[in-house]
Formats: C-alpha cells, sequence, structure tokens
C-alpha cells in the first residue's frame, strides 16, 4: 500500500515536545512508522508481555507488538514517542558519521517495542529488535527515554553484523564497551551511560561513567568502583564473565583516547570525538573479530588510526598511550 510520510507529534519520557516521522495508512491511521529512513523504522507496543515470552515470540516467530496507532497526529505514548525519535536519530548518527546504512549497511528495518515487561528495569537487542521496558520506577523510568541507551542497543546490533564480538569475557565486556561509547558518541553531551532514565529519584548518578568509571560502585563487588585499568578487571563468572563491568576498562581508554588526561602515571594526548569514533567503528568494522580480546583491542585501533591518519600521526601515539594508561598492552 502506498505510504503517505508526514510529520507526527507527540511528547517524550520527560514531557519535552517531540516531532518526528509517521505514515497514513489505507484505514485513515496514523503509525509511528519511518518510511524516510532505510527500510523504515517501526515503533510497537508490546504490552506488557513478560520479556523471555516477548524474546520468543519476536526471535522466533518476528512479533514486534501491537502497532501503534492514532486517528490524529499526535502520539501520546511518551515511552513510544522517545523510542520511535531516538531511533531516528540514532539512525541518522550512524549515516552521517560513517556512511552506514542501518546495523547491516543494506538499510535493515529498525523495529522497537516498549512497554516490555511489567515494570522491568532493562533494555535489550534480541537479534531481531529493541526491547524497552518502562522500568519500575525507582532504579529506572522509561528506558526508551534515554538517547545513549537506544545509541547503545542499536550498537550491539552493529557490532553483531560486524565483528560479532561473543558476549562473554573479553569480548563480551568488549562488545559491551562499544555500546557504551557509541552510546556516549551520540549522546555527545556527556560521558555518562543512562543518566537520563537511572533512578528518576537522584540527580547526578548514572548506570555507568566512562570518564571516571571508579566513581560508580561496581554492583559485583560493590566496595570499590568499576574498574579502570587491566589490573582491576572482574575474573569471576557473574554476568558472562563481567561484561558490563570490564567495559568500564575500555570505556575509560575511549575517554583517554577522545579527551585527554593522565591515568595511572600515563598521559594521553586528546585527539577529540570526532577521531575517536572513527578509529572505534574502523576498529570494530575492519579489524575486530568473535574472540578479539582486550590486546586486539589495542592493536585494531592502533591499525584503525594508522590507516586514517597515518603511522607517525599523533592519533597513534594517543591510542597507544591511551592503552597503556589502562594496561592493556
Ligand atoms: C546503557 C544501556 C544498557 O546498559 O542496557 C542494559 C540494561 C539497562 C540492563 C541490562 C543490559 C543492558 C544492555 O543493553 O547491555
Ligand atoms: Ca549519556
Ligand atoms: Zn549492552
Amino acid at each position: 500500500n502506498a505510504i503517505d510520510n508526514m510529520t507526527g507529534f507527540g511528547k517524550g519520557v520527560f514531557g519535552e515536545k517531540q516531532k518526528f516521522e509517521i505514515a497514513k495508512g489505507d484505514d485513515g491511521q496514523y503509525y509511528l512508522y519511518d518510511g524516510t529512513r532505510g527500510k523504515g523504522i517501526h515503533t510497537f507496543d508490546a504490552k506488557e508481555i513478560p520479556p523471555f515470552i516477548f524474546n520468543i515470540l519476536s526471535g522466533l516467530f518476528g512479533y514486534t507488538g501491537e502497532e501503534i496507532k492514532s486517528n490524529h497526529k499526535f502520539f501520546s505514548d511518551p515511552a513510544a514517542v522517545d523510542a520511535h525519535v531516538n531511533a531516528e536519530k540514532v539512525y541518522d548518527y550512524y549515516k552521517d558519521t560513517f556512511n552506514r546504512n542501518s546495523f547491516d549497511n543494506e538499510g535493515a528495518q529498525l523495529i522497537s517495542s516498549v512497554h516490555v515487561g511489567n515494570g522491568w528495569n532493562n533494555a535489550a537487542w534480541n537479534g531481531v529488535l529493541m526491547m524497552y521496558g518502562d522500568g519500575d520506577g525507582t532504579t529506572f523510568t522509561s528506558l526508551s527515554g534515554g538517547l545513549d541507551v537506544i545509541a547503545h542497543e542499536l550498537t550491539h546490533a552493529v557490532t553483531e553484523r560486524s565483528a560479532n564480538l561473543v558476549y562473554e569475557g573479553e569480548p563480551g565486556a568488549l562488545n559491551e564497551s562499544l555500546s557504551d561509547i557509541m552510546g556516549a558518541m551520540v549522546d555527545r553531551d556527556d560521558w555518562q551511560m543512562g543518566e537520563d532514565i537511572y533512578t528518576p529519584d537522584i540527580e547526578g548518578d548514572a548506570l555507568r561513567s566512562l570518564n571516571d568509571p571508579a566513581s560508580i560502585p561496581n554492583p559485583l563487588n560493590p566496595s570499590e568502583g568499576y574498574p579502570d585499568n587491566y589490573s582491576k578487571r572482574y575474573t569471576g563468572d557473574l554476568d558472562h564473565g563481567g561484561v558490563h563491568i570490564n567495559s568500564s576498562i575500555n570505556n575509560k581508554a575511549a575517554y583517554l583516547l577522545s579527551d585527554g588526561g593522565t591515568a595511572y602515571g600515563v598521559t594521553v594526548k586528546g585527539v577529540g570525538r570526532d577521531a575517536a569514533e572513527q578509529i572505534y567503528y574502523r576498529a570494530v568494522n575492519n579489524y575486530m573479530t568473535a574472540n578479539s580480546d582486550f590486546s586486539m583491542m589495542r592493536q585494531a585501533a592502533i591499525q584503525a588510526a594508522t590507516d586514517l591518519y597515518g603511522a607517525d600521526s599523533s592519533q597513534v601515539e594517543s591510542v597507544k598511550k591511551a592503552y597503556d594508561a589502562v594496561g592493556v598492552e
């Protein structure tokens, strides 16, 4: 059927006015469907289906949830509005920054489902679509309200279609770290992850910090902060071998590469966010594979910087220093 692309309106999770692409169906209803980006951006309502059932339904049967429609151009579901708007922003980031057309570089549809589960404190890419919980209102509010969260989830899809880093141990920590790094590059005004949607009643905290990982308690070892050096890595079995913990070691390296600084006696000259994002994208897209470990991350970033700026460039030197600073040889 002919899709008429038009502009929709709504308010996001934090009450901000949003404008986004919608489509009008043959039934005269308006849908949260953006037909202008790739093969389309669809946002659905999962209607509180338990996450593990939703995962099965969407994984095996491609179920995406109920179409969100409105009989006028105003959409009144804030979680859906932000999931849609933020997916558009992340699509544009990958296209404008790396000329990548969606996560498969062939315009794959970006499908998001909101209201997954009941007070679910999670967001996930399940191989088919993004899933966002509403949070329990204490630990999280609607997770689709976080631009860095959506960039994080969509980067899992990009990683899966490129290096396809195994979600376990060091490769898993790098998988997580690349999602945090791109999350911080899209949500460009800070180096925190999830700050907008984490603990709505507490100001100033975040899920993770890339600039100072140790400033946030490590959930697996609360007496310490997240690790910011390889010598402090988590070596237990929880969280697939600490993929959400050891990611902070590489996150710190990326922060130092981008903004510069001194850590563990090593001073790094920042290359800026524009060069840092190009180095990491090229590393994950061209030089990393499923079992790449931290040492291979260092080499991949050096090679990417060499391709982009030359072997004797200051950027290559900064990559080496950044990984020296976090104790990765
Ligand atoms: C910043 C986004 C993020 O970390 O999402 C997750 C949450 C909130 C819980 C569990 C897993 C994830 C993830 O996507 O890794
Ligand atoms: Ca952020
Ligand atoms: Zn993740």
